[in-house]
Formats: structure tokens, sequence, C-alpha cells
């Protein structure tokens, strides 16, 4: 991250919304508006809030209960949809299992990915290829989830419109090779409450996710209203606070875009430490390169900053492989 920031911008997208597939997007003052605000909180923060979204919030709601509702069941009803190897990473992981610089995740969690046929990337897809398994209860957690990842897809490419201009580019920079199919992550996560010891409470500074920059492009973040536990960081090594916005998204920038954009907006580290009495449920989508993109810096990023690549290529597959299979305890 590139500043001193002490707090996350919060912007109305919808202008850039209402015009996302406009001829004129580049001159239209309200869609300027929105561009200006992305590529400064780019710059600062790498942190943003949304509103004006269009995803109704009351599916935003209702997404988080059911999860709730799923992550309250026992563990034996839990593990019915175990992720491992053989399920393409995808299911459920119990608290734990997740690790980040060696250290266990205090979070539970349910890891879904875009479906991976076989052969559908070469060898490149083999470790991520299946399709999602979803739990049998509640009953319509499937057709839930998939509706509100069809909405984040949509919006997100919209947004990506948007931040493709803020850095000088055409509105669809970022889709054809890059991202014209885009591959998605989704996980559905939960953090216990801070335990109680020795009959009063006491926070433990438990981390429920260590500190870590997300793999891809742009995520979109949809948090319990009631608990701060997302921090970010700056860049004089403050840990500043996301508190929940209710109605928004906290959105934030990926690996692939800091290498596309060499360097001028840059994916922020930020962690999760959940020290209230209560459960919280998040729900975090992921939009990401295609899977077999190669990645590099844009010629339009190269040329704003003196021509030389600051990062190495990278092939975005390759990267979530590198990560996926890495992250859980054997
Ligand atoms: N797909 C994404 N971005 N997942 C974020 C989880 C970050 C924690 C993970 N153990 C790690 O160390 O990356
Ligand atoms: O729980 C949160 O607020 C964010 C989770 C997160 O950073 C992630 O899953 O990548
Ligand atoms: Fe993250």
């Amino acid at each position: 991250m590139a500043t001193d920031f002490k707090f996350i911008p919060l912007i109305d997208v919808s202008p850039l919304l209402e015009k996302w597939d406009h001829p004129n997007i580049a001159q239209d003052e309200g869609v300027a508006q929105v561009v200006k605000q992305l590529d400064q909180a780019c710059r600062d923060a790498g942190f943003f809030y949304v509103k004006g979204h269009g995803i109704p919030v009351s599916l935003m709601k209702d997404i988080k209960n059911i999860a709730r509702e799923y992550f309250h069941q026992p563990y034996e009803e839990k593990i019915e949809i175990k992720l491992s190897a053989e399920t393409g990473y995808r299911g459920y992981q119990r608290i734990g299992e997740n690790i980040t610089k060696g250290k266990p995740d205090i979070h539970e969690a349910i890891d879904c990915y875009r479906e991976v046929k076989r052969g559908m990337y070469g060898g490149l897809g083999d470790v991520m290829q299946g399709s999602n398994i979803w739990p049998s209860n509640p009953p319509n957690f499937k057709q839930l989830m998939e509706e509100y990842i069809d909405r984040c897809t949509d919006l997100s490419r919209k947004i990506m419109r948007g931040i493709a201009l803020a850095l000088g580019g055409s509105a669809d920079e970022m889709e054809g090779e890059i991202g014209g199919d885009p591959f998605w992550v989704f996980r559905i996560i939960g953090y216990p409450a801070a335990s109680i010891s020795n009959g009063h409470d006491k926070a433990h500074d438990d981390v429920g996710c260590g500190a870590h920059t997300d793999y891809g492009l742009l995520t979109l973040v949809n948090q319990d209203d009631d608990i701060v536990a997302l921090q970010v960081r700056n860049k004089t090594g403050e840990w500043i606070s996301a508190p929940p916005i209710p109605g928004t998204f906290v959105c934030n920038i990926g690996d692939m875009l800091k290498i596309l954009s060499n360097g001028i907006y840059e994916s922020t580290l930020h962690r999760v430490i959940n020290n209230s009495p209560k459960y919280r449920v998040c729900v975090a989508y992921f939009y990401e390169p295609n899977f077999d993109a190669a990645v590099k810096p844009l010629d339009v990023c190269l040329q704003k900053t003196g021509g030389t690549r600051n990062f190495e290529g990278a092939v975005y597959g390759k990267h979530l492989v590198g990560k996926v299979t890495t992250n859980f305890i054997k």
C-alpha cells in the first residue's frame, strides 16, 4: 500500500453501473467521478467500500444467515462436504485447517471455485478439477449462493471496467485474454467468538485469518453488520480497521492487479481478528483473471511507470494452485 491511510473510503458506484457498457463511457461526467475515486482508493489503500452496487441488501443478509445456520450444525453434519485434494479443494474445512504463513487460522469455511472440467486447461487445471459440493442443509443453500455468485461476477466485471479506466486503459482492457472468462473463488467463512477464560471475558486475539494478500483482481467482502474484525495494514505498519458499513461491500485489490498495474496499485495485506463475544460470518467473493491468463504489466501502466517491469509475469492458475496446495494442514 502506498500511503499511511487512516480509514477506508466509501464509493458510490451507481453512475458507473448505469453506463458500464456505454460506448462513450470515458466521456461521462458521473463515471469520471467514480473512476477518480477508484483510482485514489486503489493508490492509497488498495481497499474501498462500495455502495450503490445494485445487489439487494436482503440477498446479502440472507446468504450470511444461511451460512450461519450451516456453521451452527454439529461437526458430523458439516464434514459431509469435506474439502480434500480429491474434491479439487472444494468443501468444508474445520477450524485451524487453513494455515497462513505457517499458523493455523481460527476460522472454518466452505471453499468454492468456478467449475473446472477434466482437461479444461491441460495439466494446469488438474489440481482444481471438480464442481462445488454443497450442503443438503439448509435446503436452499446452493441455489441462493449460486445466485449471489452470479451477481458478484457481474458487479465485479463492471467495477473492473472503472479500474481499467482509472489506470488510463480502455474500459475493456481487463477483459479478453486477461479476464474475459474470469475465474472466481468463493469462501463462506465463520469465525468463532472470542474465548472466555477464568470465568471472566477475555479477548485472546485469536487470529481468525493471518496477514495475507488476495490472489486475483478484485475481492468483494460481505461481512457481518455488528462486528469489527477485518484489519488492513497501512504503510507504517498500523492495522486500520474496516468496520462494517451495512449494505456495502469491502473491496480490495489482488496480486494479479498489482502485476497488471505494474505496482501503481498494490494488493494490501489484511487480517481478521474476531475479539467479539459473537460468532462472525463473512462471505468473500474473489474475481480473478482467466484461469490460463499470462498476466504481465499492461502497456499503459508500463508507460506511466518509466517502462521497466516491476514484477515477473505470472500465470494466474499457477499462482492459485501454488496457494491452494500449501494452504491446508495435511
Ligand atoms: N482465495 C483467497 N484469497 N483466500 C484468502 C485466504 C487467505 C489465507 C490463506 N491461508 C493464504 O495464506 O493465502
Ligand atoms: O473475513 C474477512 O473480513 C475477510 C476474509 C479474507 O480476507 C479472505 O478470506 O481473503
Ligand atoms: Fe483476504
